[in-house]
């Protein structure tokens, strides 16, 4: 966006991600086979029908034959979109439908975006009461107050399901626990602390309500609107809402209400603090600035006119992210788990309590490694960051553990621990790394060469690499990179280093570079000059060994085997070690390594072996306990085979290497991948189903891999090429922009090494 801090992504590259593909952020996909006519009969009529049946004589049963048990509605008519504005039910699609994917992405929740038309209080509160039977919980969203007051309280004493306006209690869950750790690192108690809530709407009046009845005192709460400080007496736009907390109070404006105050807590429009006002606030303030997409004041800002603040905001990119995106996922999870029919204020402030406990543990490894030393607990880090793997663990069990104990759980869960376990076996640990990932190049930014700079798609992930704080794109192109850039609305492109071989002065020194290597492999100097001149993937494999970068992507122009050949007259392997290519295959729940999938046509049984060390490393980079399979037509030699001595002799090799993972083999992809199936193997010594899938050779690795990439389900990354002296991925050559950024991101972060 453009505001004049951080800046992430364009405006373009907004509207690109959401028009690219399908159209939106979301899609439906069948949970049963839809393939033959029987699947279809049972699906729909004439099998629909005993579903039915059963579910008219018990509709409980209606949690075991639909998916009603898992399926939230998001539902707003978009008249407090963000602080955006009333801007209509429509324009408030991209916002819902964003909600739905991030209940699917950090919580497993499925969820639908609804928008209503209508203003009307009484009519919207019809809407949503009438699709009841639809969802296991209703999330209402960005509707202004105070009409989201009468709609809330209505639906939630008329439905039985739960329904949570997010903007509401989601944000006061969060803020609560933000001022919880922020008040104990600066020393103060609830009952002492004096707080200005900037916005007197949906998210600032329940903030107000939690906090109070959390301890802080009435009388100690400046509230303000529009029209400034809401004190008693006042008749100009008020409301029921806002008369319970008017102040006892002289004071009118919130620059004379923030004197002397120790917390601001800003939920109402960008800009709406000013640096001048936080001046006169007490010492080491907390100033929570989180209107959306821009908050009240920029950290930046407020840092300067207050280098002792506390600041949090409701962005990403910044520390201290205090953002519904941290509850609303998590609370619905174990309110539907425990099929509760409300979501209590016990449950509220246990979902408080629990993230911020969480803040204050040790920082898990992975987000430690990502986020930098000062994510610990601190004036930088009062609250968990949203893809915290923990969160889905303790926020859930102290949900459903506070809905049992408050009476609202219909179906209370009995073994808490293996609840738990549940929970973890939810999130595939693959997307937290992959976050992690990025989050750990913008702490730790790398140079990644770029070496087919010319093209579209790679000027475009550059940008994105670059506008994503990840590190610095080299291009190596001509000299018209930089009007290309600035035709895809680069404001600066002259600020991006590109190196033209026409016209480098570097090119004499990569000419010695080069004939150095090559001289005693029959090439003349002569040639060395033409390859520099002009193979792009050499100039930039030899750049890449010269120091100007970290890494190097490339792969779009030519074929994989081409540009391989190409990088490997200029990078040799690393010493001792067999490179190969992996592919990943990325599910909700699971995470699936192929390997070898580009390079090793027959490998023999040393090289499976050090494939398979090789995959079980990155594997376990990724947050995966490995299981390796070496794959075959055969299983456990039958039935017997020609080509099946490289294979079974490659398990040996391991047995002989004393390695800490699990391996087994040969074995046929079922027998790998279907617990049913390894389960007439009971000697096999894998605990459980195959997760790093080692291929006899290159005829079937890359089919496979490439089949999985056009028809298959999962997400499909890679390939990565592993097993190189230095980081240099050969993307296929249909990569998109993003695929492109993914790839530089795990070349520099040594992922895939
Ligand atoms: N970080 C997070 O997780 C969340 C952030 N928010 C943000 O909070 C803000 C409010 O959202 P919500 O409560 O749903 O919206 P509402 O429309 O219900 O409330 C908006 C409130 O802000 C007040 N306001 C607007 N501009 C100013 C200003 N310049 N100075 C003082 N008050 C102002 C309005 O005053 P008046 O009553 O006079 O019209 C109103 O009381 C939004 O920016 C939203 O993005 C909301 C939910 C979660
Ligand atoms: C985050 C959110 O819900 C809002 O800004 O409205
Ligand atoms: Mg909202």
């Amino acid at each position: 966006m453009s505001d004049d801090s951080n800046v992430q992504f364009s405006e373009r590259e907004a509207l690109l991600f959401h028009s690219e593909g399908r159209p939106g952020k979301i899609e439906i996909i069948a949970s049963k086979p839809m393939a033959t006519q029987r699947d279809l009969a049972l699906a729909y009529s004439p099998g629909v029908a005993v579903p039915v049946l059963a579910i008219a004589a018990d509709p409980a049963t209606a949690y075991d034959y639909t998916a009603k048990g898992n399926l939230v509605a998001v539902i707003s008519n978009g008249t407090a979109i963000l602080g955006l504005g009333n801007l209509g039910a429509l324009a408030s699609k991209p916002v819902m439908e964003g909600k739905a994917v991030l209940f699917k992405r950090f919580a497993d929740v499925d969820a639908i975006d609804i928008e209503l038309k209508t203003e009307d209080v009484d009519r919207f509160i019809d809407a949503v009461e009438l699709m009841e039977p639809s969802f296991g919980g209703i999330n209402l969203e960005d509707i202004k107050a105070p009409e989201c007051f009468i709609i809330e309280q209505t639906l939630r004493e008329r439905m039985n399901i739960p329904v949570f306006h997010d903007d509401q209690h989601g944000t006061a869950i969060i803020t609560a626990a933000g001022l919880i750790n922020a008040c104990l690192l600066t020393g103060r108690h609830m009952s002492e602390v004096k707080v200005v809530v900037n916005g007197a709407g949906a998210a600032a009046i329940a903030c107000t309500e939690l906090i109070k009845a959390m301890g802080v005192r009435h009388d100690n709460v400046i509230m303000c609107d529009r029209s400034g400080v809401i004190y008693q007496g006042r008749t100009e736009s008020m409301d029921q809402w806002k008369s319970a907390h008017a102040a006892n109070t002289t004071t009118r404006t919130l620059t004379e209400a923030l004197v002397g105050a120790d917390v601001f807590l800003g939920l109402s429009a960008a800009g709406a603090l000013k640096p001048e006002m936080v001046k006169d606030m007490a010492a080491r303030p907390i100033i929570f600035a989180m209107a959306n997409p821009d908050p009240e004041i920029t950290p930046p800002e407020a840092m300067a006119a207050r280098p002792d603040a506390i600041v949090a905001t409701g962005r990403s990119d910044y520390p201290n992210q205090v953002n519904n995106v941290l509850g609303f996922p998590f609370i619905f999870r174990g309110a539907l788990d425990v099929r509760a029919t409300g979501i209590n204020d016990a449950m509220k402030i246990a979902a408080a309590n629990a993230i911020a406990e969480l803040a204050r543990e040790r920082v898990p490894e992975e987000v430690a490694a990502a986020y930098g030393v000062q994510h610990s607990f601190g004036p930088a880090y009062i609250i968990p960051a949203p893809f915290d793997p923990r969160l889905m663990e303790n926020v859930p069990v102290a949900v459903a553990k506070a809905a049992m104990d408050s009476g609202v759980a219909t179906k209370p869960i009995l073994d808490m621990e293996a609840y738990r376990q549940k929970l973890r076996g939810r999130l595939n640990p693959t997307t937290s790394v992959l976050t992690l990932a990025y989050e750990g190049a913008r702490a730790h930014p790398k140079r990644v060469l770029f070496a087919e700079g010319e093209e579209e798609v790679v000027m475009r992930a550059a940008i994105a690499f670059r506008e994503g704080g990840y590190g610095t794109p080299v291009l190596v192109g001509r000299d018209d990179v930089p009007d290309r850039l600035k035709a895809l609305g680069v404001a600066d492109p002259e600020s991006y280093e590109l190196h033209n071989s026409r016209n480098s002065p570097l090119v004499p020194d990569m000419v010695d570079f080069l004939y150095e290597r090559l001289q005693r492999r029959g090439y003349l100097r002569r040639d060395c000059e033409r390859m520099i001149n002009q193979d792009r993937n050499i100039f930039g494999a030899v750049l890449l060994q010269m120091g100007h970068a970290d890494a190097m992507i490339t792969g779009i122009t030519r074929t994989y085997a081409h540009t391989m050949r190409e990088v490997r007259r200029v990078i040799d392997p690393e010493v001792g070690r067999t490179p190969f290519g992996i592919h990943l295959m990325v599910g909700q729940s699971h995470t699936v390594f192929m390997a070898d999938t580009t390079i090793n046509e027959r490998p023999s049984a040393e090289e499976l072996a050090d494939i398979a060390e090789g995959t079980a490393t990155v594997a376990r980079r990724m947050g995966h306990e490995p299981r390796v399979a070496f794959l075959s037509y055969s299983t456990f030699g039958n039935p017997e085979g020609r080509w099946l001595e490289n294979i079974r002799a490659a398990v040996g090799v391991l047995d002989g290497r004393n390695v800490s993972f699990e391996y087994e083999g040969d074995m046929a992809p079922d027998v790998a991948l279907n617990p049913k199936q390894l389960a007439n193997y009971p000697f096999a010594r894998l605990s459980g189903p195959a997760n790093v899938l080692i291929m006899p050779g290159l005829q079937s690795a890359n089919i496979s891999a490439k089949l999985l990439r056009e028809l298959g389900g999962d997400a499909v990354i890679g390939p990565m090429l592993v097993g190189m002296e230095k980081s240099v991925q050969i993307a296929p050559m249909t990569s998109t922009a993003s695929e492109l950024v993914t790839l530089a991101v795990l070349a520099a972060g040594g992922i895939a090494r």
